[in-house]
């Protein structure tokens, strides 16, 4: 399959710690890979160094087929698009949505000025919000609604990898689950390149075509999903499935024989 993303032997420090120790992933064009680890592992670090937020200290990133240099270009930071735990990050309050939306597609030259308003309109559309929303501020909105502004927003410059970054972790279970239904519709109609990150592995379950597991800045375990879940390779896998709760049952191996749907 074609790579969209190749991520070689990245190293990060933060002092005389290591955050990212060698870190090898590929990302094939059009599949979601859904990244695990318990808290501080370094998920966010790698994302952010794949967004280029975070200059890594060795290794590189390939960008269709393209290394990215320590300081990308315009064009390069748009091709990655980050969504965020918290949907504030990336829109401004001061802006209405019709605002934030335009300033991103003209800035990057998506659309000209005679076509950015319908493009706004499709773009809400897509998130599933009506297109009375646009002359409002995001202070109007729930925090789901919100979230799906800033999806509206990440994929306005139409990038070839999103990131997410525990999308859903500050919404309620409700607003959660209709979250990730639009990151599955999306994938679908738009057949996405994702990364998405989350400590809930039943939505990681839900998202991923592929499962990678974080321990101590280093990938431990890549894998396809239903393998990743009937039987993971790894000790720290098996230990991170068996904390779940509510979780189906295991089989000897440590894995999971069938998954219980989700309320
Ligand atoms: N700017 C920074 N300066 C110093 N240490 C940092 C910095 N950013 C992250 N770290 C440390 O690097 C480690 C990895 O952090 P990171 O946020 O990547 O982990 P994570 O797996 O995303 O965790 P969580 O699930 O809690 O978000 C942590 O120990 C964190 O404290």
């Amino acid at each position: 399959m074609e790579l969209a993303l190749q991520v070689n032997n990245i190293t990060v420090q933060y002092g005389a710690f290591t955050a990212l120790d060698g870190v090898d992933l590929n990302l094939p064009k059009h599949t979601t890979l859904g990244l695990v680890g318990e808290s501080g592992s370094g998920k966010s670090t790698l994302a952010r160094v794949i967004a280029g937020l975070v200059v890594p200290h060795e290794g590189e990133v390939i960008l269709d087929s393209e290394p990215l240099k320590r300081k990308r270009s315009r064009q390069q930071y748009k091709k990655i698009q980050m969504i965020f735990q918290n949907p504030d990050a990336m829109l401004n309050p001061k802006l209405s949505i019709r605002q934030i939306l335009s300033e991103a597609l003209l800035f990057h030259r998506i659309v000209n000025r005679t076509q950015v308003a319908e493009r706004c309109k499709e773009l809400l559309a897509r998130v599933h919000l009506d297109e009375s929303a646009l002359d409002k501020f995001p202070h109007e909105f729930s925090g789901g609604q919100r979230q799906r502004i800033a999806i509206a927003r990440a994929l306005s410059v139409e990038p070839s990898v999103l990131i997410a970054d525990e999308p859903t972790s500050a919404l309620d279970v409700s607003v959660q689950r209709s979250v990730l239904e639009l990151f599955n519709s999306l994938k679908a109609e738009l057949h996405l390149t994702m990364l998405f990150i989350s400590h809930d592995l039943g939505v990681i379950h839900d998202i991923s075509d592929t499962v990678a597991v974080m321990k101590q800045g280093k990938l431990v375990e890549i894998n396809a999903k239903d393998q990743f879940f009937a039987r993971p390779e790894t000790a720290y896998s098996r230990e991170l499935l068996s904390a779940v709760p509510r979780m189906p049952k295991l089989n000897t191996a440590g894995g999971l024989l069938e998954h219980e749907p989700r309320t």
